[in-house]
């Protein structure tokens, strides 16, 4: 069953407090930031704290992920902490080509190698922050079998588009789509941009509705306030889940009969009806609206 990412939290590397309480906030992934959340002077400082809380709290229920800096900075220096710290998913900020990946790609199999961890265990993912980055999602996507996601960064990149964030998103809508794309043409996960207004919760409320109908996975938040209401959102109604239970057992009854296509109150149900219907399932059983053994 693919790994469900509605929210991915980040949360500041330097806040000792903050990295202790991450995961009991119910995001499905938390992201630890060494990079711009992070002030130049406490860099190593922040590295070390992030090792420290892998290596010693409970982050079980949750995937862990660290966003490092470039390798042009301290990043080798990070992925190494990270890696030896076994951290699920190294994130690369601002990738602007898919040698970038390539490249820390290398630094953590290196790493891997030296301290026999088996090679391939850390996965990665990427933000895009620009357009130069925007353009070249496909090739980003497609260049490591570590990604398990793409992400749009989207106050970088209104910064490079020489613009600023607005309410209806239209600044950003090329680059969710064409991110989107790319992810799903690569079969990985897109994830949203922060939404950086963490008291406005109409606002976020309303963005993140249209990015659920674009069809991201699920969005960054930088608050533990915005974690419900990604979650309430995502969750399918009982309308969507009872019809999601009636395609699933009219195939799985075509099945037993040897029949790959079936009717449904008159409707052909066939693979992709199904694949949507197993994603209603899944966000059901994560926002709890069924039991686990429900299907
Ligand atoms: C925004 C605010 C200051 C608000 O503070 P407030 O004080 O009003 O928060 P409250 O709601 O009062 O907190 C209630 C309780 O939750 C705890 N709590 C709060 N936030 C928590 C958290 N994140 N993790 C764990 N715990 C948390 C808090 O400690 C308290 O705990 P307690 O005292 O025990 O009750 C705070 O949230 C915060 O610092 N957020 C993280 C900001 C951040 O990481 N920015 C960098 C990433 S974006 C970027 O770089 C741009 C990007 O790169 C992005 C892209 O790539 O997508 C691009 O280009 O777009
Ligand atoms: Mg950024």
């Amino acid at each position: 069953m693919e790994r469900l990412r509605r929210t991915m939290m980040f949360v500041p590397g330097a806040n000792a407090a903050m990295l202790r309480d991450a995961a009991l906030y119910g995001a499905d992934s938390i992201m630890f930031d060494l990079e711009d959340a992070v002030s130049l002077k406490e860099k190593d400082s922040a590295r070390t704290l992030v090792h420290f809380a892998l290596k010693t709290f409970d982050y079980s229920n949750v995937e862990t992920v660290v966003r490092i800096n470039g390798l042009d900075t301290v990043g080798a220096q990070d992925v190494e902490a990270m890696v030896l710290a076994g951290v699920n998913v190294i994130r690369l900020p601002k990738t602007e080509t898919a040698q970038d990946i390539v490249d820390v790609e290398a630094v953590i199999e290196k790493v891997e190698k030296e301290n026999n961890i088996p090679v391939g265990r850390t996965k990665m993912m990427a933000a895009i922050e620009s357009a130069e980055g925007t353009l070249n999602a496909r090739e980003i996507a497609l260049a490591s079998d570590r990604l398990i996601g793409i992400a749009l960064g989207a106050e970088d990149y209104v910064t490079n588009m020489k613009t600023k964030r607005h309410p209806d998103g239209q600044e950003l809508f090329f680059a969710r789509s064409y991110i989107l794309h790319a992810a799903r043409a690569a079969g990985i996960a897109a994830i949203d941009t922060v939404y950086s207004d963490v008291n406005n919760m109409e606002g976020f409320a309303d963005e993140v509705r249209r990015i659920k109908q674009l069809g991201f996975d699920g969005k960054s938040v930088i608050n533990p306030r915005q974690i419900p209401v990604v979650n309430d959102i995502y969750a399918p109604t009982e309308k969507e889940i009872q019809h999601a239970k009636e395609v699933i057992w009219a195939i799985r009854e075509a099945e037993e009969k040897g029949s790959g296509v079936i009717a449904l109150n008159g409707k052909m149900i066939d693979k992709p009806i199904v694949e949507r219907a197993e994603r209603v399932i899944a966000l059901a059983k994560a926002a709890k609206l069924i039991s686990e053994e429900d299907l």
